[in-house]
């Protein structure tokens, strides 16, 4: 049987066109059939391909040479190609025309131009975010000043007479009398955890210009970057300043707020070796026990005032009476007949 070309091919009798785009891969395929097995050789604008191929990684015979391989599309690539396929019973020699397409002046010139354009839009982004990025962190840092500013003196004219202390807490000023430097305090075990943070038993050395360490429980946020836990924190301190000593509150020793900007606030408050009074109560301590509500006994029991005159606020007793027992158990003892008295 003479060969023939088979369709799959891109050569043909009456020759094809191959457009190929400058530096890209492309293949001339030439399938044959024919008995016996036709031989196929190609040829370039007459000449044998043997000296393209030769010493070339770029182009490559392939299938008993049915395919022609070029790894890049160059101009010298570009011209006439002859497959030139025999048997004993005959000859056949289908091309092609191979037309490289190189990038055209305009083309270039978009490309380019198109390619700075992107890089300015890319760059104007870039500083357009780092001016951001710079301008949010001047914010942060003016709004961070001006929250250690009103930590430190407050705002004392904007009070309110109306409100409670508890609600502007926050324009109290802050006495730099009661500053503890770090080194000064030493932390021991945790004594407990409340709502928002936790104490720990310290020894501080120094305090009220005493030589020997000062027992105390030292109150820090449970997590110093959590802004809402520091603020509630803050406001605790500035009260218990703002009420002073009193024999029946859990007294204010001192404060470490050097790195307050850091989230670290400690506060550091006389040490009440029986802990919480609710505690306290359940242990059996009091033989009353059963008459005291355990839900309104909690925090609440510190907030109702025991001495209905006391210069003292109900509020500034929620801040320390449920430790006050540990320190004097006369007046617990009066709190409790005084507290089942305002509950009859
Ligand atoms: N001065 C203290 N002496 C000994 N133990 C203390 C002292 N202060 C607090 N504790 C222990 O730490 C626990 C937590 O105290 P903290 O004041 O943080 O919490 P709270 O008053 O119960 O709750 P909240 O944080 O909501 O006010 C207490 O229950 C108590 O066991």
């Amino acid at each position: 049987m003479a060969p023939r070309v088979l369709s799959s091919s891109n050569v043909s009798l009456e020759g094809t066109e191959i457009r190929v785009k400058e530096s890209f891969p492309f293949f001339i395929a030439c399938y044959v059939e024919g008995r016996p097995k036709p031989k196929i050789t190609w040829l370039k604008d007459g000449e044998n391909i043997d000296e393209i191929i030769e010493n070339n990684d770029e182009v490559s015979l392939s299938d008993d040479n049915q395919i022609l391989d070029f790894k890049f599309a160059k101009k010298k690539y570009e011209g006439k190609y002859e497959c030139n396929v025999k048997n004993r019973v005959g000859h056949i020699q289908p091309f092609t025309n191979v037309i490289i397409e190189g990038l055209s002046n305009t083309n270039l010139v978009i490309t380019i131009v198109s390619f700075t354009i992107i890089v300015i839009i890319l760059f104007s982004f870039v500083i357009i975010l780092v001016i951001r990025i710079k301008k949010n962190k001047n914010i942060r840092n003016d709004m961070l000043q001006l929250e250690l500013f009103l930590f430190q003196e407050g705002n004392v004219g904007k009070l309110n007479k109306e409100c409670t202390i508890e609600e502007q807490a926050e324009l109290l000023p802050y006495d730099h009398a009661f500053e503890v430097e770090r080194e000064n305090i030493t932390l021991g075990k945790q004594l407990g955890a409340g709502a928002f943070g936790r104490v720990l038993l310290a020894q501080v050395k120094g305090l009220n210009g005493k030589e020997s360490p000062t027992r105390c429980a030292v109150k820090m946020c449970k997590f110093e970057y959590d802004k809402a836990h520091l603020r509630a924190l803050i406001m605790e301190l500035k009260i218990m300043i703002h009420l002073g000593k009193h024999l029946n509150i859990v007294n204010l020793l001192g404060a470490h707020t050097s790195n307050i900007d850091k989230g670290e606030l400690w506060i550091l408050v006389e040490y009440c070796k029986y802990g919480n009074l609710l505690k306290f109560i359940q242990r059996g301590k009091a033989q009353f026990i059963n008459q005291i509500d355990p839900v309104t006994s909690d925090i609440d029991v510190g907030r109702t005032s025991p001495f209905p005159n006391d210069p003292l606020s109900a509020t500034s007793l929620g801040y320390g009476i449920e430790y006050v027992f540990g320190r004097n158990i006369i007046t617990f003892a009066i709190v409790i007949v005084l507290y089942l008295f305002l509950m009859i």
